[in-house]
């Protein structure tokens, strides 16, 4: 199994307080991690050390073929390009079309073929389901179809791992059911996908590896 996440005795710090310490991790290509835990235990800090958002504090961190603690700032965008974000705080532009949101995406991370940039997004809308919608605004879309909008964004650049913070936060059961169900897909499509909720019932309809956030640390 080819290890895209490698965590040994990681400590992780918020306003120099300690959100988690001791953490051990290793995920591999293609998994689907389920990411658990209260409010405050530190799940959102753990997927932001995961793209270079908050530093290492302690231990030692890989990230496919990247050393946390000696990253160079210039190279965080590579890393970041590889890794999907499907989070609250990422939502899509509202002055603009769905389209031109993906379309957004691949230019500022370097695609230049108008070709190109029209089939990708194309592929990616209709893995989701949302081509015929696209040209709609995103307040013109249902909590779910953003979403989908969100993910399909988040697989714009071929990513290697998606992480996703409580991705059917706002979502009726059907619709976060549906979500759950394509992220799935998607790690069995060969991509790894780590998810953070508070929604138990999924780990028991869409099995998966689960990881817990407690007391500081994870198990
Ligand atoms: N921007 C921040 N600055 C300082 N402390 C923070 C910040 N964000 C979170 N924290 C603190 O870090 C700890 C872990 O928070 P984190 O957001 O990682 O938890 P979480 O499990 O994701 O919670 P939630 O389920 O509410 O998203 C908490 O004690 C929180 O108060």
């Amino acid at each position: 199994m080819n290890k895209v996440i490698d965590y040994r005795d990681v400590e992780l710090h918020r306003q120099d307080l300690i959100a988690l310490r001791h953490v051990n991790l290793s995920v591999g290509e293609g998994e689907f991690v389920y990411l658990i835990g209260k409010v405050g235990s530190g799940k959102s800090s753990l997927l932001k050390s995961l793209y270079a958002d908050i530093p290492i504090a302690g231990g030692e961190a890989r990230v496919l073929d990247y050393d946390l603690n000696t990253i160079r700032r210039r190279d965080i965008p590579f890393l970041r390009r590889q890794i999907g974000i499907v989070f609250q705080d990422f939502q899509l532009l509202t002055d603009r079309s769905a389209y031109a949101n993906l379309k957004f995406v691949l230019e500022a991370t370097g695609w230049k073929d108008k070709s190109d940039i029209e089939a990708r997004i194309e592929e990616v809308l209709r893995g989701v389901g949302m081509l015929n919608k696209s040209y709609k605004n995103p307040h013109e879309l249902s909590g779910g179809e953003q979403q989908r909008i969100v993910i399909a964004r988040a697989l714009l650049n071929h990513p290697r791992i998606i992480l996703a913070d409580e991705p059917t936060g706002n979502l009726d059961p059907a619709t976060g059911e549906a979500i759950v169900n394509r992220l799935h897909d998607i790690a069995r499509q060969g991509t790894t996908v780590i998810m953070a909720t508070h929604n138990l019932s999924f780990v028991d309809q869409f099995p998966g590896r689960v990881i817990k956030c407690e007391n500081h640390t994870i198990s």
